[in-house]
């Protein structure tokens, strides 16, 4: 099937960025907004970006997913400050970069209250575009290969429109994504805001809340506390994993590039939820058991990015095969769960 053609296709070139870019007192510093940065990919960015001393980092979180520890390491230090918003709330704050993270990601919680899913989306995206406007800074919004829906090309590059169900369980998630993509591309043209857009694609590591309910996370903690994996039927739904350091890494180079994107940053390595338990329970547990349970409505038959934009426009490609990164999340789940490794 044909892809739809070149999503940046715009007839005139945008205006110029807010003079308020150009006009700031001189400052050393590179002020980063990272919103959602207490959460799983957001506190890893943080850790990323504090390692330059040259950057000062806020951090805007509502604590739904997300959790004040996955941050304590920078209490305290100087060029780091955390704020309790909501970001559906206006945000007045003076800063050069926005990485836009802030959403629900696991699909029990994004549907747990689906109105507040999208509201963070729409009116979440809004706010911070109104701030990138007002102070003229660049924004980059995480983005996800759920805008491609139950796709009907394969792999998915990002000239594909995408199979999504606008009206379905998981619309507050996908459809609220598109059009937080469409505000991004608005303001773009509108106003000549500097964005960039990441679809990231599953993404797993240290600090998954253990019960988030993603299917890597479910599956380590399952294998370690002696559980049976719950493989969801059929079995046979493919995804591919991406480590979190990988994804900070792509995070960083969009941003600091020239493209706007949209780009999908995800490891290309293509497994069935069948293959992943099996993987699971190769690495942590041999002896556990692996059953099948119900599905949810509308879950993704297959998934994979094509990377051939992020590699030839950003350099980047993921290294950290899954047989690596499982074990690196095993360690973590098993300090945080107590159980240590049998004899
Ligand atoms: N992890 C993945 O596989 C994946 C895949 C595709 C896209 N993404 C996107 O990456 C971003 C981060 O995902 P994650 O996996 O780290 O999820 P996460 O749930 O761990 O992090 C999301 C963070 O946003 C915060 N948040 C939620 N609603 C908020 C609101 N209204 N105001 C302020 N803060 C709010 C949460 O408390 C949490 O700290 C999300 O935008 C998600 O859609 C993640
Ligand atoms: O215990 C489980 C959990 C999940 N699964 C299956 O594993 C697959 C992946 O499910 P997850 O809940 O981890 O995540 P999904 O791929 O459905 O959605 C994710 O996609 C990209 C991001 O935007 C989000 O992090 C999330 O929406 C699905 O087919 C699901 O049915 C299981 O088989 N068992």
């Amino acid at each position: 099937m044909a892809s739809n053609g070149d999503n940046n296709a715009s007839a005139k070139p945008p205006p110029e960025p807010s003079p308020l870019r150009k006009a700031k007192f001189f400052q050393a510093n590179m002020r980063i907004l990272v919103t959602g940065g207490a959460g799983f990919i957001g506190s890893h960015l943080v850790d990323r970006l504090m390692q330059n001393e040259k950057n000062e980092v806020i951090v805007v979180d509502n604590y739904f997913t997300g959790s004040k520890d996955n941050l304590k390491q920078w209490f305290g230090h100087p060029r780091f400050e955390l704020i309790r918003h909501d970001v559906t709330e206006p945000l007045l704050v003076e800063v050069d970069q926005i990485y836009h993270l802030a959403c629900p990601a696991s699909p029990i919680f994004y549907k747990y209250n689906p109105v507040k899913t999208i509201k963070t989306n729409v009116i979440g995206t809004l706010n911070m575009l109104g701030l990138a406007k007002r102070v003229g800074a660049r924004i980059l919004l995480t983005s996800t290969s759920e805008v491609y829906g139950d796709p009907l090309i394969h792999p998915q590059d990002e000239s594909y429109w995408g199979n999504v169900n606008p009206i379905g369980v998981r619309s507050c998630y996908d459809e609220g994504k598109r059009v937080a993509e469409t505000l991004m591309f608005d303001y773009h043209r509108q106003h000549g805001i500097e964005i960039r857009i990441a679809r990231i694609f599953n993404t797993y590591g240290p600090r998954m809340n253990i019960d988030d309910g993603r299917v890597v996370s479910n599956f380590i903690a399952q294998a370690i506390r002696d559980e049976p994996l719950t493989v969801q039927l059929p079995g046979t739904q493919t995804r591919s994993f991406c480590y979190v350091s990988d994804m900070v890494d792509g995070l960083i180079r969009l941003m600091e590039g020239d493209n706007t994107g949209p780009i999908n940053i995800g490891n290309p390595g293509e497994f069935t939820i069948l293959e992943l338990a099996e993987n699971v329970k190769e690495l942590i547990n041999p002896d556990v058991q692996i059953i099948t349970v119900e599905n949810t409505p509308d879950d993704p038959r297959q998934r994979k990015p094509d990377i051939t934009k992020a590699k030839s426009l950003l350099g980047w490609e993921p290294t950290i095969k899954l047989s690596d990164g499982i074990p690196l999340m095993e360690d973590d789940f098993r300090s945080r769960l107590g159980i240590s490794r049998k004899k």
